[in-house]
């Protein structure tokens, strides 16, 4: 019942302050001097994150730096060994009711029956998937206020036209239109997001990368998401964290994805070149700072 409520709650869009940061007030996530041990090996240490209330947050880097290992740890399910984090004012872990969460590698059965709309009421009713709210049979305000928060959400993403239909048979931008519904169907301060995009081919990259964009801007969600390539969130983009095995940086995407921040973190030249098209492009001389593909060229920056 009260998540319901929660999820119903009427949201004021964050507006910009003259310092820039839109929001203002606490941090909705913070890193400080963070760091983390998995495997036996420190993955990243000394990481400073500020993500305001409303804002949109890239985590990028080469494949096995720790970065869904960062949404882990803003999720409770992995101990920092140095510093501190905070999440919407709480230790990691205390505010998960407060908290979309979308794993990486969402693989759906294309024989999956499930109707989309069932997919998104998962996200109230937990792990109940295929099976009635448990509420009275006769109409409730309960039922009414999750059927209506549910459809509210369908809205959002766009997906009302394909919801009825069996999730195995949408195709992967629709899913992902809809496995976000299910993260942001409880109301969400702030929305973790592990690659959303990928496995979407480009123009559906660009259409839910605007969506997430637009829930941030429109409905004062805070997003903090992994990213392979972030071209396609680039226009919404308040803040970047890098994590390389050099070091990390964070601030404004600007500021981080410069030549030299780059050269730095990978520890060799790397050239961040900007298209006509406003598209960033890195460019580096060494095997390593290809990101191990040897081309000299970042596939993590499209
Ligand atoms: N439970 C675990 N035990 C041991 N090592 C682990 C465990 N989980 C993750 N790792 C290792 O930690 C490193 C970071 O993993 P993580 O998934 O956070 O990287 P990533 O930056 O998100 O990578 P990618 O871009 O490929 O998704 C990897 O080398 C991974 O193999």
């Amino acid at each position: 019942m009260a998540r319901i409520r929660e999820a119903v709650r009427h949201r004021v869009p964050p507006q910009a302050t003259t310092t820039g940061r839109r929001g203002g007030g606490e941090d909705t996530m913070s890193l400080r001097g963070a760091a983390v041990r998995v495997g036996g090996r420190t993955l990243w240490s000394g990481v400073d994150l500020e993500v305001g209330a409303g804002e949109f947050a890239a985590v990028l880097g080469p494949n096995g730096v720790g970065k869904s290992t960062l949404i882990k740890v803003a999720l409770g399910l992995l101990p920092i060994t140095a510093g501190e984090v905070r999440v919407l004012g709480e230790a990691p872990g205390r505010a998960g009711h407060r908290i979309g969460y979308l794993p990486q590698r969402r693989n759906v059965d294309p024989s999956l029956r499930i109707r989309g709309i069932d997919v998104v009421r998962m996200g109230l009713d937990g792990d109940r998937w295929g099976v009635p709210l448990p509420l009275p049979v006769r109409f409730s305000a309960r039922r009414r206020a999750a059927r209506d928060r549910i459809a509210e959400v369908i809205d959002l993403v766009g997906a009302s036209a394909y919801a009825h239909r069996p999730i195995g048979e949408c195709s992967g931008g629709q899913q992902q239109r809809l496995l976000i519904a299910q993260a942001l169907v409880r109301g969400p301060e702030l929305l973790l997001l592990d690659e959303p995009l990928d496995s979407l081919d480009l123009s559906h990259q660009g259409a839910v990368a605007a969506l997430i964009g637009r829930i941030c801007r429109e409905e004062g969600v805070s997003v903090v998401m992994v990213a392979h390539d972030v071209n396609p969130i680039l226009p919404w983009l308040d803040q970047v964290l890098y994590l390389a095995e050099g070091g990390a940086a964070a601030g404004p995407p600007r500021e981080v994805i410069t030549t030299e921040t780059l050269s730095r973190l990978y520890g060799t030249p790397v050239e961040v070149l900007r298209t006509g098209h406003g598209r960033l492009v890195v460019v580096g001389g060494g095997h390593r700072a290809a990101g191990g593909g040897g081309h000299g060229h970042h596939p993590e920056l499209g």
